[in-house]
Order: C-alpha cells, then sequence, then structure tokens
C-alpha cells in the first residue's frame, strides 16, 4: 500500500513567510475540529481562555521541570473559570512515559472526586501531552482535555492530531488512543527556557515536514536554521505555523492512519528501533527521528525514488541542526527485531516511509539486505 501525500482534490493549502507572531491555525474534523493558537503572551492573556468547556474543575498534569516555570501562571489564569484548579505533577523524562505515571493522573482524579466533565491540561512537552491525552481519553470514558506545549517538539507536532499513548517495553507508543484536544496553545515565549538539545529534537520534526509534504517549506528551513537555533521569533512562529498547518491538512483527511497520515512517521521506523533498543530516554525522540530520516533518505536513494543528492541534502541539514547523524550500535538483526514491532508493520514485514519526489511519500517494504546495508553505513 502507498501513501501519497498527493491526495486528490486535497490540495496542502499555500502557505507564506511574513514577520507576523501570532497565528490560527484550524484543523477540520468533522465536528471535532479545534484551533492551535499560536503566539508570544498567550499563556498570560486572558483571552486565550475563554470558550473552553465548563466544569468546576480543571487538572493540569506537568512534570517537575515544567512545574516551576509555568505552573503558577497556567493556574492563576484557569482560576478565572474553574472553582477549583488542582495539579498533577509527574517525574521529568521518556522513561516516565508508562503505566505508573498514568495511574498517578487515576490516582489524583479518584481522590479528588473528579467528575467527568473535569478539564485536563497537558502543560509540557510531548510525553506530558501524550500521558495526558491518553489519560483524558479513558478516565470515565472520556474527559475533555487541552494540549498546552511548551517544547518545540510538542509545538510543531505531538500536541496537534490526536495520537495519546505511553510506551511499553517492547515498542514505543504502543499502548494508546486516537483523542482529540479541545485547543492548543503554543505559546512561542515558553522556547526561550528550553535547553539547546531539546531545541533540536523538536527541529528534527519540523524538518520532516519538508520531504513529506512541501519541497518550499524544506528550502526554507535550509535557508532559516541559523534564525531557527537563535530562537528568532518571527522565523519560529512560521516555522510552527507551517507544521500545524501541514499536520491538520494531513490529519484532517486520515484521522485514524489507514494511510496518508502514515507519512508523519517519516524516519520513525529506524527511529523508534533506536529508542526501544537504547531503552527509553537515553536519545531523545528527535535525536532518533533525525537519524532515523538519514537512514530513510539512504533507503529512498538506494530503491532508486530520489537521487544520489537527496542523500547528503538530508544529511547536512539535520548535522547542521545539531542532531545525530549516526545511529547506535545495536546490531543489524536487533534493528531488524525492533522494526518489526513497529505499527505499520503486517505480518512481520516492515514498511517504510519514504521519499519519492520532494514533497511527496510513500509507504513501501524494502529487501532485508538493503535495510541491512543502510544501518551499516549509519551506525557507529
Ligand atoms: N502524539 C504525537 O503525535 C507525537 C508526535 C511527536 C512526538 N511524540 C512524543 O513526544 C515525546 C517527545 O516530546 P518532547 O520532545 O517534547 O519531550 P519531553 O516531553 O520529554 O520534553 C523535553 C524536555 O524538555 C523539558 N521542558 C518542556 N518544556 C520546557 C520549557 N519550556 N523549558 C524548559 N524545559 C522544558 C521537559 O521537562 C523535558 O525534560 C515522545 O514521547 C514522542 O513519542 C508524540
Ligand atoms: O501524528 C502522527 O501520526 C505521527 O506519526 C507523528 C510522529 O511524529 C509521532 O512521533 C507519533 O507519536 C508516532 O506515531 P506512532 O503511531 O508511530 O507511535
Ligand atoms: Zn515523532
Amino acid at each position: 500500500m502507498t501513501a501519497s501525500a498527493q491526495a486528490p482534490n486535497t490540495q496542502l493549502p499555500a502557505s507564506s513567510a511574513n514577520l507576523d507572531t501570532s497565528h490560527k491555525v484550524s484543523i477540520a474534523l468533522d465536528q471535532r475540529g479545534y484551533d492551535i493558537l499560536i503566539g508570544p503572551g498567550l499563556l498570560d492573556e486572558p483571552a486565550t481562555w475563554l470558550g473552553l468547556p465548563k466544569a468546576q474543575v480543571a487538572v493540569i498534569v506537568t512534570n517537575e521541570t515544567v512545574a516551576p516555570l509555568y505552573l503558577e501562571r497556567l493556574s492563576h489564569q484557569l482560576r478565572a473559570h474553574y472553582t477549583r484548579v488542582e495539579a498533577v505533577v509527574l517525574p521529568d523524562g521518556e522513561a516516565y512515559k508508562d503505566w505508573a505515571s498514568l495511574n498517578k493522573i487515576f490516582d489524583h482524579l479518584l481522590a479528588q472526586a473528579c467528575d467527568r466533565k473535569t478539564v485536563l491540561f497537558a502543560l509540557g512537552g510531548g510525553v506530558i501531552g501524550d500521558m495526558t491525552g491518553f489519560a483524558a481519553s479513558v478516565y470515565m470514558r472520556g474527559v475533555p482535555f487541552v494540549q498546552v506545549p511548551t517544547t518545540l517538539l510538542a509545538q510543531v507536532d505531538s500536541s496537534v492530531g490526536g495520537k495519546t499513548a505511553i510506551n511499553h517495553p517492547l515498542g514505543k507508543n504502543m499502548i494508546g488512543a486516537f483523542y482529540q484536544p479541545e485547543r492548543v496553545v503554543a505559546d512561542l515565549d515558553g522556547l526561550d527556557s528550553l535547553p539547546p538539545r531539546e531545541l533540536s529534537a523538536g527541529l528534527a520534526e519540523v524538518i520532516k515536514y519538508g520531504p513529506i509534504a512541501d519541497a518550499e517549506f524544506l528550502a526554507w528551513i535550509e535557508d532559516h536554521l541559523d534564525a531557527l537555533l537563535a530562537r528568532d521569533k518571527a522565523a519560529m512562529a512560521y516555522a510552527v505555523k507551517r507544521c500545524c498547518e501541514i499536520k491538520a491538512w494531513v490529519v484532517g483527511q486520515d484521522e485514524r492512519e489507514q494511510g496518508l497520515r502514515a507519512i508523519l512517521n517519516f524516519g520513525h521506523t529506524f527511529g523508534h528501533a533506536i529508542e526501544t533498543g537504547l531503552g527509553y530516554g537515553e536519545w531523545l525522540h528527535g535525536e532518533a527521528v533525525g537519524c532515523g530520516m538519514v537512514m530513510a533518505s539512504d533507503l529512498s536513494v538506494r530503491l532508486g525514488l530520489m537521487p544520489a543528492e537527496f542523500l547528503p541534502r538530508m544529511h547536512r541539514l539535520i548535522e547542521r541542526a545539531g542532531l545525530p547523524v549516526l545511529g547506535p550500535a545495536l546490531g543489524i538483526e536487533r534493528y531488524l527485531e525492533l522494526m518489526r514491532v513497529d505499527k505499520k508493520a503486517e505480518s512481520g514485514e516492515i514498511r517504510f516511509v519514504l521519499i519519492e519526489g520532494l514533497g511527496r511519500a510513500t509507504m513501501r517494504a524494502a529487501p532485508d539486505p538493503l535495510v541491512a546495508e543502510v544501518i551499516q553505513s549509519h551506525c557507529r
């Protein structure tokens, strides 16, 4: 099966970079569409929080790193709308994206007698967003939740589209649900406190959107990478907006990944193998995806889908973004074993998202010996 980005009658809406720093992107999903608010100062702006579901109780889920930075400011805004504003503060890290953390959320909700109108707020990066969304999807069979992403990766990708999950020791994001938020609030000022390594991890997912859907955006990223690394507000605002536009366009057509949505997994088949193979947390998700995109670009070239120049182009961009381009030495057999657990695999056959023309992705199986050559070429 192929998942072409060029679905009939559904052209990706055009976008143009300008100096604006505030944007609104809407995601269209039958009755369940929502807005993605992007801009500086949104957290402290009372208008940001108008029109959310009415309830007595709001519960903010966050972690030990983000809480001291932003919890009180969000709580202050929410007290204007909810009688009780509570917080669950989880340990920080990908290693804690697990059942134990999920249970801590449920323990709090039940101990505080939170009813089915309770609104959950995910304040943090993708780990908090994925876990809070999953908790919201199953608590009392579903309560509303709002994404307040504070990392670049979460603002451009994980907060949008409704994939929620926890990890399993045998596979990344293996336990989860599709469940959409009520709203996404991406305050660009939050990115000022992000460590450089996390900024680079977010840039991996930014880069991803170019080759899979928008060749012009890829060229824009190449031209503006230094501005993005310097956290220039206008460049950052445009990058977040364009990524959200592309993701909204994809998810609006294929919410549950029956085909097209798989293009968002470019670099992830190799990347998830790295994350799971090392045990979660040694490599950041974005780092694994960056390296995985180098491997998937090479495979695209080796299969004759892309000209040879594509690999050095991607390699250079990913390296310039501060991301690793050589994978860990897990061993070829171990890589293959891990990739067979990927959600896109069918009957044990690994399927890769590959590029078949700039801005167009496809999903294909590939012969094991060719995949082995790719791994051999891009591992320590
Ligand atoms: N649901 C999806 O569609 C989707 C998409 C992409 C990634 N993901 C998932 O997202 C996760 C990765 O997300 P991530 O990269 O945001 O990692 P993360 O959530 O672990 O956050 C990265 C680090 O930054 C810290 N942090 C967060 N905001 C901060 C801020 N403003 N200032 C300073 N520090 C801050 C966090 O505490 C953490 O230490 C992975 O689990 C991945 O599987 C999901
Ligand atoms: O939203 C999607 O669809 C994606 O694939 C986005 C990815 O960046 C993200 O890492 C996602 O969680 C991976 O999905 P999975 O289904 O492979 O776990
Ligand atoms: Zn990802």
